[in-house]
C-alpha cells in the first residue's frame, strides 16, 4: 500500500494503521514507509532491517530525533481500522500508528526545520529487548541516531511524559518431587508450593518514587504460570513469570537484587529486562521543547526507548497523540482532535 504524506493525518494514521505489522511481521510497514521518504529531496533516507532512517542535512546548529516503532502487539480482531466521530479505532492506533502518522508528515512538509532532525522508524519495540530495532542500530550505525534531543512518539495523549519505567522479567521456580497422584504423601507438589510465591505478589504494594519532581508508579505481576506433568502425577516443577516495572531511582541491578531478596528459597532467573530512564526535563534542549510545545508534564508509566537514547547520552522524551492506558487494549482508538494538536504543536516546535 503507498502512503500519502501529504493527506489529511487522520487518513494517514488510518492508512498506516491498516498495514498489519505485529512486532516480527513490520516489512510490509517498513516497506511502506521508506517508498514514501525516499522521493522526498530534502531527506537522505538510510534502510537497515525492518528500521528506516530519514535525515535533513541543513547544517543547523543543533539536530534533534523524532523516532517511533513500526510494530504492534499481537490483533484482537481489531483490524482494519474504523473511524467513529472523532475517533479511529483499531490495533496501534494509540501505540504508536498516531505517532508514526505525525513524524510522517513532519518529515514530508518540513522541508527546512529551524533544527536538523533525524527521523527513526524502527521495528520491534513490544518485545524482547534484544529484538529491538532501535538497539540494534545504536551497536550498527549509532552515527544514525547522533543527536542533542530525541522525541519519542509514544502514547502520552498530547502531554510530555519523562523518562520511563525499566522492565524485568523473571522466572521464579517452585520444586518439588513427582510421584503418583493416587499416593501423593510419597512426593511434594511444586504448583502447591507456588502459592507461596503468589502470597508474595498478592502482598506487594506498588512503591511511587518521586523522581526528579515526576511520581512513578511501580508494579509487579505475575504474566504466566507453568507446571504439571499429567492428570495423574504430583508435578515436581512449577515456574511463575513476573513482571517487575521499576521507577528511574533504580538501575536494572538494583531491580533484579530486589527481587531476588523477595523470592530468596526460589530458584530466580532473568529472561529479560531493560533499563529505566530519568526524566531529564531540565536538559536544556527538553527545557526548550517543553517551553515550545506548551504542552504538560508527567511520568512515563511504560517502558520506552528514552532509556535507549539516554544510554547512548541522548535526552529524550515521550510525546505523542495515542491515550497510554487503551495501548494494548481490544477497543483502543485515539481522538482525532489530538493527532492534529500533537502535530500543530510539533510543527510549532520545529519551525520555532
Ligand atoms: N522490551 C520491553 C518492551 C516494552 C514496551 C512497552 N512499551 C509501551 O507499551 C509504551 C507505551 C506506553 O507507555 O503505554 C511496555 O512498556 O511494555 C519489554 O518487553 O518489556
Amino acid at each position: 500500500m503507498r502512503l500519502d504524506l501529504h493527506a489529511d493525518v487522520a487518513e494517514l494514521t488510518a492508512a498506516v494503521v491498516d498495514i498489519e505489522s505485529v512486532s516480527g511481521a513490520e516489512r510490509a510497514l517498513a516497506d511502506a514507509v521508506e517508498a514514501a521518504l525516499r522521493p522526498l529531496p530534502h531527506l537522505t533516507v538510510e534502510r537497515d532491517g525492518d528500521a528506516v532512517v530519514a535525515r535533513t542535512g541543513l547544517g543547523r546548529a543543533e539536530r534533534v530525533v523524532i523516532a517511533g516503532h513500526l510494530d504492534t502487539v499481537p490483533l484482537n480482531g481489531n483490524l482494519p481500522s474504523r473511524m467513529e466521530g472523532d475517533r479511529l479505532y483499531g490495533c496501534g492506533t494509540t501505540d504508536m500508528k498516531s505517532g508514526l502518522a505525525v513524524a510522517l508528515r513532519l518529515a514530508a512538509t518540513v522541508p527546512e526545520p529551524s533544527r536538523d532532525v533525524t527521523y527513526v522508524f524502527y521495528e520491534c519495540e513490544e518485545v524482547e529487548a534484544d529484538r529491538n530495532g532501535l538497539r540494534r542500530l545504536a551497536s550498527v550505525r549509532p552515527e544514525l541516531l547522533e543527536g542533542d534531543f530525541a522525541v519519542l512518539m509514544e502514547p502520552t495523549a498530547g502531554q510530555i511524559e519523562g523518562g520511563c519505567q525499566g522492565t524485568v522479567r523473571v522466572d521464579v521456580t517452585a520444586t518439588g518431587a513427582r510421584a503418583h497422584s493416587a499416593r501423593a504423601w510419597m512426593g511434594s507438589n511444586a504448583i502447591h508450593a507456588a502459592g507461596t510465591i503468589l502470597d508474595v505478589l498478592r502482598a506487594y504494594e506498588p512503591a511511587r518514587p518521586v523522581v526528579d519532581g515526576l511520581e512513578y508508579h511501580e508494579g509487579l505481576n505475575a504474566v504466566f504460570i507453568r507446571g504439571g506433568v499429567a492428570g495423574n502425577v504430583i508435578p515436581d516443577e512449577c515456574v511463575v513469570t513476573v513482571n517487575y516495572r521499576f521507577a528511574p531511582d533504580k538501575s536494572l541491578d538494583k531491580a533484579v537484587a530486589y527481587l531476588r531478596d523477595l523470592f530468596a528459597g526460589f530458584d530466580v532467573a532473568v529472561t529479560d529486562g531493560a533499563p529505566a530512564a530519568r526524566p531529564g526535563l531540565t536538559h536544556p534542549a527538553a527545557a526548550a521543547f517543553v517551553a515550545a510545545t506548551g504542552a504538560p508534564v508527567r511520568a512515563k508509566l511504560g517502558w520506552t526507548d528514552v532509556a535507549q537514547f539516554a544510554e547512548l547520552g541522548v535526552p529524550a522524551v515521550n510525546y505523542g497523540p495515542g491515550e497510554p492506558t487503551l495501548a494494548h487494549t481490544k477497543d483502543e482508538y485515539v481522538e482525532i482532535p489530538l493527532i492534529r494538536e500533537c502535530e500543530r504543536r510539533m510543527r510549532a516546535w520545529l519551525t520555532s
